[in-house]
């Protein structure tokens, strides 16, 4: 695994051949610049491990690059597209290429919303008819490994793990090309841990998707990343 800082320019690693990029991503929160002129990339098919102490912004980043926090300077690049604007105002067929898949599947789920609905809400929201959304969430619920009875409930009444599993699954119903992993599998037990790395290392084999995996972890970075890229203390 080599490692490189974010600052450096990462083009080397085929920019020039699309994959998703930050191009000096600038971002502030308030008075505080968080990122300074970033430059990240990930190519199609690498699992890119993005380190950097607590509070330097890698959440941040992945936020901008998964569309949902505009950058003050700087751009996205899908596919050697600059993307402009934040998810919705993003056409669907470019914003559904990149998902993300965060450390507390409680904060970013709605309640109110069965693990199937939840599964196949970014279908519905992109106009695909229900028996399709149906056939798609079940084949995905049984590659992460949930039951129809677990489908049928709400969050509260499944574990942080099964909440992870069907996070996942809604993560992968559109195909990304470009899957970011924040932390996903910091809160979970060592068996549901393998078995999340295992769908997504096989979903990236068979797709040659590309992920971008944040974690604190050196051993998971060891086994999982082909590089490392490293942000600045802030
Ligand atoms: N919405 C926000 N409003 C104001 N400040 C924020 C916001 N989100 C993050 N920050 C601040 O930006 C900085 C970077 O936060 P970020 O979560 O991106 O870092 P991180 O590298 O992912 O940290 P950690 O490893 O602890 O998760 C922190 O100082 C944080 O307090």
């Amino acid at each position: 695994m080599t490692a490189t800082t974010a600052t450096t320019d990462d083009t080397a690693h085929g920019a020039a051949a699309g994959g998703l990029a930050a191009h000096r991503v600038t971002v502030r929160y308030g008075r505080q610049r968080v990122l300074d002129r970033v430059d990240l990339h990930v190519a199609p098919g690498e699992t890119v491990g993005l380190r950097g102490p607590s509070g330097s912004g890698k959440s941040t980043l992945a936020r901008v690059l998964a569309l949902l926090h505009a950058p003050d300077s700087g751009h996205v690049a899908i596919g050697g597209r600059p993307v402009a604007g934040v998810r919705h105002r993003v056409p669907a067929a470019l914003r559904t290429r990149v998902a993300i898949l965060f450390q507390s599947p409680r904060a970013a789920t709605d309640p109110r919303l069965s693990l199937a609905d939840l599964v196949a809400e970014p279908l519905r929201a992109t106009g695909v008819p229900r028996d399709q959304a149906a056939a798609r969430t079940a084949e995905l619920a049984d590659l992460v490994g949930l039951t129809p009875d677990l489908l049928a409930r709400r969050p509260h009444a499944v574990s942080d793990g099964q909440l992870q599993r069907a996070c996942l699954a809604r993560a992968l119903v559109h195909r990304p090309d470009y899957l970011l992993c924040d932390e996903a599998t910091a809160m979970l037990d060592a068996s549901t841990q393998a078995h999340v790395a295992a769908v997504v290392g096989d979903y990236q084999r068979r797709t040659g998707a590309g992920v971008l995996l944040i974690t604190h972890d050196p051993a998971l970075l060891r086994r999982w990343a082909t590089r490392a890229v490293d942000l600045p203390t802030p």
